[in-house]
């Protein structure tokens, strides 16, 4: 993959993907920003080209690449909303693969991935376009993850685990092998997945269970 790369936003995960960008030798273009003040501050010496909109003037679809800078502290679906949008305009976007990942030989990575430091995919894996494998994550041989979903710092996919599409695995969480996660669903930080979880549920706790609505 060659082009250069613009990070889009420029918030704390910005911080993350640029680190990741760079240490897997990527030259950035810039940052977009919708608080400019923001950019500034945490991308002093990275070009600021603006907010997404009208980004085509200042960067076209064919120029290179993007890869999206905002996390999600616990859903997918603003990710989701920004790659769908630019992938409208005929954006492609960058495999990003910190230098200090561990890929097994033959795992398969889509368009738009994002793989942190230290996280760990072994043989037989493949992680869906768009999907985010955060810091230190463990996705462990044969599991799959589907699109747009985030694999939360340190959570761990043992064996066989299947995430559907838009899944979010908080920090910390182990999902026991086999187990299915369904599309759209939350995995609190530090659960322990020891039964498969249907599309859209929340669950918490050890073992986990559906997290109860707030009372009152
Ligand atoms: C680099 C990065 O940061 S990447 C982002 C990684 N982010 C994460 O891993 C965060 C994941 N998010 C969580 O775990 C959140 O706590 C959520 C989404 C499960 C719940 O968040 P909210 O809906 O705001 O719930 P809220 O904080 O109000 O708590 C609701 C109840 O669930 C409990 N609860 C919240 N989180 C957890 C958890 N991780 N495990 C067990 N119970 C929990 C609370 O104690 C509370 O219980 P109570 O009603 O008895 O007092």
């Amino acid at each position: 993959m060659t082009g250069p790369v613009v990070i889009v936003g420029a918030g704390g995960h910005a911080k993350v993907v640029r680190d990741a960008l760079e240490s897997a030798g990527f030259v950035i273009a810039g940052v977009t920003e919708r608080d400019a003040a923001a950019a500034a501050r945490n991308f002093p010496d990275l070009p600021y080209l603006g907010t997404d909109e009208g980004l085509a003037d200042r960067f076209a679809p064919t120029a290179g690449y993007l890869t999206i800078g905002v996390g999600g502290a616990c859903s997918t679906d603003g990710r989701r909303r920004l790659h769908e949008r630019f992938s409208d305009q005929g954006y492609r976007f960058a495999r990003v693969v910190h230098r200090m990942a561990y890929l097994a030989a033959g795992v398969q990575v889509s368009e738009g991935v994002q793989v942190m430091a230290g996280a760990v995919i072994q043989p037989g894996a493949s992680v869906g376009a768009y999907a985010l494998i955060n810091t230190r994550a463990v996705v462990d041989h044969d599991c799959f993850v589907g699109a747009h979903a985030h694999v939360g710092p340190n959570a761990t996919l043992t064996a066989a685990v299947w995430v559907g599409a838009g899944a979010f695995v908080g920090a910390g969480a182990t999902v026991l092998p086999g187990r299915r996660i369904g599309a759209g669903a939350l995995i609190a930080a530090g659960a322990v997945v020891t039964r498969d979880v249907p599309d859209g549920l929340r669950v918490a706790g050890v073992p986990a269970a559906p997290l109860t609505p707030r009372r009152g």
